[in-house]
């Protein structure tokens, strides 16, 4: 798995626990993903067709920076499915892991249409 973007969290990304709240990275892990599979796909014209199961393994705090992996996990004709890691940069610790979420690459009418991907061109 390779790690992309990182963030630092912030005062406005916390839960009244003073943990990141899940909802902010769900939404975080979605954008990351949605980039990383239309890179794949050499198209942007993509939508999120599924999110598998969701394992909160640990939290982050005030300060902490994240980063996210993403990998190729299956490819369909106009699918593309994502494995996603977040883990804390410093101590590496596993925060979420989504093990497939679903990308459809459309056309203007949002119509399923074959992406461009293939593993001698991944990016
Ligand atoms: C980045 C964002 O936040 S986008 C915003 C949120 N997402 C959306 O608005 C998407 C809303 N959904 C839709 O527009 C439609 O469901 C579409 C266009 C994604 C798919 O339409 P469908 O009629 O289901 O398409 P269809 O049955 O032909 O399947 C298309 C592909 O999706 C896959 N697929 C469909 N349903 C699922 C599912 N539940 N889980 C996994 N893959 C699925 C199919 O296997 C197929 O893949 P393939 O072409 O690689 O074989």
């Amino acid at each position: 798995m390779k790690y992309f973007s990182r963030r630092v969290i912030k005062p406005g990304d916390l839960n009244p626990a003073h943990r990141l709240f899940g909802g902010t990275l769900l939404a975080w892990i979605d954008e990351e993903a949605a980039i990383f599979a239309g890179c794949q796909m050499k198209s942007q014209h993509l939508v999120t067709k599924y999110i598998s199961e969701i394992n909160f393994l640990s939290s982050a705090r005030n300060g902490d920076v994240v980063e996210f992996g993403m990998e190729v996990a299956e490819v369909g004709t106009s699918s593309l499915t994502v494995k996603c890691v977040v883990r804390n940069k410093a101590t590496q610790t596993e925060i979420i892991q989504v093990d497939r979420i679903v990308f459809v690459s459309i056309d203007e009418a949002g119509r399923p249409t074959p992406h461009l991907y293939s593993a001698a061109n991944a990016a």
